[in-house]
C-alpha cells in the first residue's frame, strides 16, 4: 500500500516490480471500482511483468472527490503519478473509463507509451443523455439505486448464478466508492469523446471486450479498434464488462501474447 500526492490529492497505488522495467504495465480502473479489480489477473500473469496499479481520483483510497473533476484531471493524475515514480515508458491498460484515461494520456503524453491495451472501452462510452440520466437518478436516489443495473452490465448471468459471493463483493466495492467521486467520473464520461485521438495512436494497440459486455458491447469496441491504425481486436467468451475478474486467464493469455511481440 503506497500513497503520493499528485495535483494536490492523495493517490493510492502499488508498484510491483521496477518503474523502469521494459515490461511494465500500468492499469487504470473503471467507474465504481478500484485497483483490486486487476488482482485476479496477477495470479495468471505471474512474474512475467512489472505492474503499477492505482485508484483513479475519487475512487478506492485516492482522494480528490471533494471538488468536481473531469477527464483532464484524471489524465493529469496518471501522468503526474508516472512522472513522480520515474516511469519513462510503459504499456498502459485501461478498463472502460480507465481506457478513456489512457486515450487522453496518449493525447497529452505519447512519450510515455510503449504499447496500449484497451479493455471494454471506446472513444466515447454511451451518450451525453445516458450519463445525464444516470447522474440525475443517483443524485435523487443514491448510489444504491444504480447497483443492480451496474452488476447486470458488469457480469454475465452465469457469473450472477455461479459466483454469488464475488458478485456480492463487487457490489460492495461499488457501494463503497465516494458518491461525489462516482458522479464526477460520470460527468467526465458524459463530456469525453476521443474519436479524433484514436487515429493518431502509433504504438501497438490491443482492444479486448467481453462477448456479453452490457456497457461497451463488442460492436462498439470493434468500431473503436478500427480507428487505430493496425490495432488488434479480440473478444473474450463468457464474459461481460470486467474480464480481469470474470475471465482473468483469457485476458492474461491475450496480454502475455501481446507483450511478447517485439517493439522497435
Ligand atoms: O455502466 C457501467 O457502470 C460500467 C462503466 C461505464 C464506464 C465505466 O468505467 O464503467
Amino acid at each position: 500500500m503506497a500513497f503520493k500526492t499528485i495535483n494536490g490529492n492523495v493517490v493510492h497505488y502499488e508498484l510491483i516490480g521496477e518503474a523502469k522495467a521494459k515490461n511494465l504495465i500500468v492499469f487504470s480502473n473503471g467507474l465504481g471500482t478500484d485497483f483490486r479489480i486487476w488482482l485476479p489477473l496477477f495470479d495468471e500473469l505471474g512474474d512475467d511483468v512489472s505492474v503499477l496499479l492505482y485508484d483513479s481520483r475519487g475512487h478506492g483510497l485516492s482522494g480528490g472527490a471533494d471538488k468536481p473533476f473531469g477527464m483532464a484531471d484524471l489524465v493529469s493524475d496518471l501522468a503526474g503519478l508516472c512522472d513522480e515514480l520515474g516511469i519513462r515508458k510503459a504499456t498502459f491498460c485501461g478498463l472502460s473509463v480507465g481506457g478513456l484515461v489512457c486515450q487522453g494520456l496518449w493525447q497529452e503524453r505519447p512519450d510515455l507509451f510503449r504499447k496500449l491495451i484497451l479493455c471494454d472501452t471506446a472513444p466515447r462510452i454511451g451518450t451525453a443523455e445516458i450519463w445525464a440520466e444516470r447522474i440525475a437518478g443517483i443524485e435523487k436516489n443514491g448510489l444504491e439505486s444504480a447497483a443492480d443495473s451496474s452488476m447486470a452490465r458488469w457480469f454475465t448471468p452465469a457469473f450472477h448464478e455461479d459466483r454469488a459471493d464475488e458478485l456480492a463483493g463487487y457490489r460492495v466495492m461499488m457501494m463503497r466508492q465516494s458518491l461525489s467521486g462516482y458522479l464526477s467520473t460520470c460527468a467526465a464520461l458524459r463530456d469525453t469523446d476521443f474519436s479524433d485521438v484514436l487515429p493518431t495512436i502509433t504504438v501497438p494497440t490491443l482492444f479486448v471486450v467481453g462477448d456479453q459486455d452490457g456497457s461497451t458491447p463488442p460492436a462498439t469496441v470493434e468500431a473503436g479498434s478500427k480507428l487505430v491504425p493496425g490495432a488488434r481486436f479480440e473478444v473474450i467468451d463468457d464474459c461481460a464488462h470486467i474480464p480481469s475478474v470474470e475471465q482473468p486467464e483469457a485476458l492474461a493469455d491475450l496480454i502475455q501474447g501481446f507483450m511478447r511481440k517485439q517493439v522497435n
